[in-house]
C-alpha cells in the first residue's frame, strides 16, 4: 500500500536535444530512481521539451526535427514523452515560463479530473447507498520539477543568461533535479551560491556512477565526419538523421553569427 505522504512528481527536461541522446533518456531513469529511493516521491511522468528555434544556439537544427527525434526516442518508454509546445513557439521562451506553462497544464488536468470525480462521487454515493464498495480518495496535483545536468546548474552563474528571480522561482517554487556531469562540480556550485543553498532542500543532486560523457556536440561532430553514432542514440533516431542528412558542416554553421536569445534579451537590460 502506498504511503499517503508520498508526493507525486512530474519531471520536465528543457534543452536543445540537438539531437536527443541515450544520456538524455538515462537522466530520467536516474532521477526517478533517486527520488523514489527517498521514499518521499513517486515519479509519474517525464516530459522532454525541446527548445524553440528562437533560442539561436549555434548548430541548432529546426525544432520540428528535434521534436520528431524525441518522439521516436521515447516510443519505448512508458513514462517519458515529448511535449512540442515550447519548440513550436516563434520566440524563445524563458525556462521559468515553460515550467509555469506545464504547471498550468497539470492544474487543468487535475481540475477536469475533479469535475469527473464530482460526477462520479455523486454516482458513487448513490451506488454506496445501494450497498456498493468505496473507491479510495484522490491525492492532488503532482509537483513539477525541472530536470537538468550539472552544466545547466552551473550556467545559472553566467552573466546575463538567467534572471535571478527566475532562478529563485525554479529552485524555490518548483524544485530541481540535477544529474552530475563530467566537468561540473554540482555540490561545489550549490555550496557557493547563496540562492541555491537557501533552497537546497528543493534541489536534488543525483550522482551518476556510470559516468557517461555522451554529448550532442560529440554526436554532431561524429555525424559530420561520417562516423557511426550507433548505440549513442536510439536506433530510430540514427535512422531519421541518416535519412534526412540532418547534421552537416552547413547545419553546424546555423546561428553562427547570432547571439544566444537569453544573452540578447538580458544584456540590454530588457526582460
Ligand atoms: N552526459 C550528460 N550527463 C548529464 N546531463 C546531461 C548529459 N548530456 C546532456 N545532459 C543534460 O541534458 C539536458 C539537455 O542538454 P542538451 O540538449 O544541451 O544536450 P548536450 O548533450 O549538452 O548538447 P550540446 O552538446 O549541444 O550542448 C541538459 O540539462 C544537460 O545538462
Ligand atoms: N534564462 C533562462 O530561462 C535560460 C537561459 C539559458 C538557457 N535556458 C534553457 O536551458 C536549456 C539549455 O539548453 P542547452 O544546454 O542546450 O543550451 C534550454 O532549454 C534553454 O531554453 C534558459
Ligand atoms: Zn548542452
Amino acid at each position: 500500500m502506498e504511503n499517503s505522504e508520498v508526493t507525486k512528481v512530474v519531471l520536465l527536461a528543457c534543452g536543445s536535444f540537438n539531437p536527443i541522446t541515450n544520456m538524455h533518456l538515462r537522466m530520467f531513469e536516474l532521477a526517478r530512481d533517486h527520488l523514489e529511493d527517498t521514499g518521499n516521491y513517486r515519479v509519474i511522468k517525464g516530459i522532454i521539451s525541446p527548445v524553440g528555434d528562437g533560442y539561436k544556439k549555434k548548430g541548432l537544427i529546426e525544432a520540428s526535427h528535434r521534436i520528431e527525434m524525441v518522439k521516436l526516442a521515447t516510443e519505448t518508454s512508458d513514462w517519458v514523452t515529448v511535449d512540442p509546445w515550447e519548440g513550436q513557439q516563434a520566440d524563445w521562451v524563458e525556462t521559468a515560463k515553460v515550467i509555469r506553462h506545464h504547471y498550468q497544464e497539470l492544474l487543468a488536468a487535475e481540475r477536469s479530473k475533479d469535475e469527473v470525480d464530482t460526477v462520479r462521487i455523486g454516482k458513487k454515493r448513490r451506488h454506496e447507498d445501494r450497498g456498493g464498495c468505496s473507491n479510495g480518495g484522490r491525492t492532488g496535483v503532482p509537483q513539477l520539477k525541472l530536470l537538468c545536468g550539472a552544466d545547466v546548474l552551473e550556467s545559472f552563474s553566467v552573466p546575463n543568461l538567467w534572471k535571478p528571480e527566475d532562478i529563485t522561482e525554479i529552485v524555490g517554487h518548483f524544485g530541481l533535479v540535477c544529474i552530475t556531469r563530467a566537468g561540473s562540480d554540482a555540490w561545489k556550485f550549490l555550496h557557493q551560491s547563496d540562492t541555491l543553498w537557501r533552497h537546497r532542500k528543493n534541489i536534488h543532486l543525483v550522482k551518476e556512477w556510470v559516468t557517461n560523457e555522451i554529448s550532442a556536440t560529440h554526436v554532431r561532430r561524429a555525424l559530420r565526419r561520417g562516423q557511426s553514432v550507433r548505440y549513442l542514440l536510439p536506433d530510430p533516431v540514427v535512422q531519421y538523421i541518416q535519412e534526412l542528412s540532418l547534421y552537416t558542416a552547413d547545419s553546424e554553421e546555423k546561428n553562427a553569427d547570432i547571439i544566444l536569445a537569453p544573452l540578447q534579451k538580458y544584456s540590454h537590460g530588457g526582460n
